[in-house]
Order: C-alpha cells, then sequence, then structure tokens
C-alpha cells in the first residue's frame, strides 16, 4: 500500500531523514520507534505531505504521493493524526468531526462516516455536543482519530497517540488501536511506548538519527538485543 524508497527530508539545511526505506502492506499494523529527536514525526509528515522529501521516491497505491499537491493526499487515502492531537478546543465533538470530512468525497459520505466512528468509539456518541477540549486526554485522542477516520481512509497515521496519558488511559488508547485495526484499516503508527507498540503491530521500524536502523516482526524486534537494551530496560 505504502512505499517509501531513498527518502531524505528536513527542514532548511538541517537534514532530518537519510535514504528511509519502508512499506506498509494493506491490512498491516506497523510501527515506528525510536527515541527523541530521531525524525519519527517528520516520517509521518512527508507521508502526509505536510512537508517534501529533497530526495527519493513515496508511493501509495502505486501514486507518487511527492507529486500529489498537499490538499489531494487525503483524497489517496492517507489520514494524518498529528503529535498533540490539534483539535479545534472550542468546537463540539461533532464540530471537530465534520472538519475531518472537508473534501467533496467525503462530504457526501458524511452520515455514513459518521456512525462507523461512532460504532467505533460510542463514547463520541454520548459525548457529540460537548466541547472538545473539556473532555479528557483519552477522550481527546479517541476524538482526534475519529476525526481521521470521517475521511474514510485506508491508511492511518498515528503520531504517538499515548503522549500526555496516565497510565490507565495508554492501556485504553492501545486498544483503541487494536479495535481499529479490526476493523480493518491499515496503520501506521509512532510510539515512544515500545514495549506497548509491539503488542499491537504486526511489524517495526526501529529509527534513530534519521536513519532506519533495524526493522522485523513484532516477535523479531522483542527478540533484537538493539531493542532491548536500549528501549524495553533488560
Ligand atoms: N519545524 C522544524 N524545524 C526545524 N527542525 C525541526 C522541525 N521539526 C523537527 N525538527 C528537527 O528534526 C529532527 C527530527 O524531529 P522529529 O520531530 O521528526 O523527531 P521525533 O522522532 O518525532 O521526536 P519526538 O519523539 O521527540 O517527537 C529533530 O532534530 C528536530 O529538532
Amino acid at each position: 500500500m505504502l512505499e517509501l524508497r531513498g527518502v531524505n527530508a528536513g527542514y532548511g539545511t538541517f537534514q532530518a531523514l537519510f535514504d528511509v526505506n519502508l512499506d506498509v502492506k494493506a491490512g498491516e499494523a506497523v510501527g515506528v520507534i525510536g527515541p527523541n529527536g530521531a525524525g519519527k514525526t517528520t516520517l509521518m509528515r512527508i507521508i502526509s505531505g505536510l512537508i517534501r522529501p529533497s530526495r527519493g521516491s513515496i508511493k501509495m497505491e502505486g501514486i507518487d504521493v511527492v507529486a500529489t499537491p498537499s490538499h489531494k493526499i487525503v483524497s489517496l487515502g492517507i489520514a494524518h493524526v498529528p503529535e498533540n492531537r490539534r483539535l479545534f478546543p472550542r468546537l463540539s465533538v461533532d464540530d471537530n468531526l465534520k472538519m475531518g470530512a472537508f473534501m467533496k468525497e467525503a462530504r457526501a459520505r458524511y452520515a455514513e462516516r459518521l456512525d462507523v466512528v461512532f460504532e467505533l468509539f460510542p463514547r463520541l456518541k454520548e459525548r457529540r455536543h460537548q466541547m472538545a477540549g473539556t473532555m479528557s486526554g483519552g477522550e481527546q485522542q479517541m476524538c482526534a482519530i475519529g476525526r481521521a477516520m470521517m475521511s474514510n481512509p485506508k491508511l492511518l497515521l498515528l503520531d504517538e497517540p499515548s503522549a500526555g496519558l496516565a497510565p490507565v488511559v495508554v492501556q485504553q488508547v492501545f486498544e483503541l488501536v487494536k479495535r481499529i485495526r479490526a476493523s480493518g484499516l491499515t496503520v501506521l503508527i509512532v510510539e515512544q511506548n515500545v514495549q506497548q507498540v509491539l503488542k499491537v503491530v504486526d511489524r517495526a521500524y526501529l529509527i534513530e538519527a534519521g536513519t532506519i536502523r533495524a526493522s522485523g516482526t513484532s516477535a523479531e524486534m522483542l527478540a533484537s538485543d538493539t531493542v532491548k537494551e536500549a528501549y524495553l530496560g533488560v
């Protein structure tokens, strides 16, 4: 579904990603792990077109993402849930969800998408008239994911969905990821919470200083000495 080849990217003269190759197959959940500043968020940004690579190719179902204008990338089926959620805090849950269905095709299927989101996250239906900024951290994450799902994506990019949440809520967020996966959506998820994320993904990539250092199935990553020493504290 998604294929990155030889991707370099950065900010001005600063290079944040070096020769990145990455694949996500349809129906898979794939994790991206690594330390602070490794380039994980940058990776998500180049896939959703927020920034452009300086070299290399990105293809979504064979279509060149780099050549696609930013506002059309959602139409390729890519939806990005950014770090820190970025909800509209003073708007209701309903209005936040509406913002996720701004493309013409999504607008036409608004009611149908809303049903899908409410079925997956019944809590959002209960709270649909509440101001998003007054909901709990876990509920806000649900709302951010729900908003992304309003565009009827094929690939969901989740950037640190558990960041800043209390441990019990972190558990709930990983349960959400499992549910999304079971609904058939393909997921690429960035996480600091290595132990947890490896329980919900099929495969993962370890990125350090902008370079992919290791990749493999969750079982392989859990057994890898590099991952164990640096990220699992064993
Ligand atoms: N807008 C920006 N302008 C300049 N440099 C940036 C910008 N965003 C990120 N960087 C730099 O790019 C590098 C990679 O950052 P990135 O946010 O991708 O890392 P990360 O792995 O997501 O880190 P974290 O886990 O801390 O969120 C860092 O050195 C960061 O300072």
